[in-house]
């Protein structure tokens, strides 16, 4: 089998690395197609992870209700949160539009089972958060996959993780790693929410690359 990638391919990856955005506001009503939602799982499910440990799992939550008591543990880290700046900064926070819980149609929250392979895992002896970052892996897979499908995602971590866990039954062995607010959007911002509102530019990139050492 040939697996080199072809130029219309290469293009394509790129304009879909480029063109992803966190989505909070411009979710569309529109169910997702249970086919779409099967082939944005597998692509989260062929995430790389430590010692192909696959940690993570996903629960589906399209009920209303269910995606209300997300919410209702979003607006108690927002005000929290809100608590935490003061003067302009506060009052830039409080202007800002941070979750699409009961506008988008579908909630996923990506999980992380740190027991699933055993005590000893390979690549995760000195490092045991890799299983974490497995999971936040798989989170991008599904971003990106649904940025080619044409679905918005928006990332909402404004909320306490034991609020996830109560809100969807989670064991207490599992960690929530992401709530994932996904639908199909009006459109997609040209660049970071936050950017357009002055919160923070985008670094240059040459400012963040170091050889040979720091
Ligand atoms: C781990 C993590 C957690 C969050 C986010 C991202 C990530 C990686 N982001 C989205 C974040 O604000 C966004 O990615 C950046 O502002 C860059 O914008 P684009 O993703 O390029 O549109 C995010 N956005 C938001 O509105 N509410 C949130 O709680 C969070 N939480």
């Amino acid at each position: 089998m040939n697996t080199a990638i072809t130029e219309i391919e290469r293009k394509a990856l790129y304009k879909v690395i480029y063109s992803r955005r966190d989505v909070r506001g411009q979710f569309l009503s529109d169910p997702v197609p249970d086919d779409v939602l099967g082939r944005l799982l597998d692509a989260a499910h062929h995430a790389p992870s430590v010692g192909f440990m696959q940690p993570w799992d996903f629960i589906v939550v399209k009920e209303p209700e269910v995606r209300q008591k997300v919410k209702s543990g979003f607006e108690i880290a927002h005000a929290e949160a809100a608590a935490m700046f003061s003067g302009k900064k506060q009052e830039a926070y409080c202007s800002l539009k941070l979750e699409g819980i009961m506008e988008s149609p579908l909630g996923i929250c990506v999980t992380c089972d740190r027991s699933r392979s055993g005590d000893v895992v390979i690549g995760r002896t000195a490092n045991p958060e890799m299983d974490l970052y497995s999971s936040v892996c798989a989170v991008q897979n599904l971003w990106l996959a649904a940025r080619a499908e044409n679905l918005g995602v928006g990332w909402v971590s404004i909320i306490h993780h034991d609020h996830i866990r109560q809100a969807l039954g989670i064991p207490e062995h599992i960690v929530p790693v992401a709530w994932l607010c996904v639908g199909y959007v009006s459109f997609f911002h040209k660049t970071p929410e936050l950017q357009q509102a002055g919160w923070l530019p985008r670094m240059e990139l040459d400012s963040l690359v170091h050889y040979e050492t720091w």
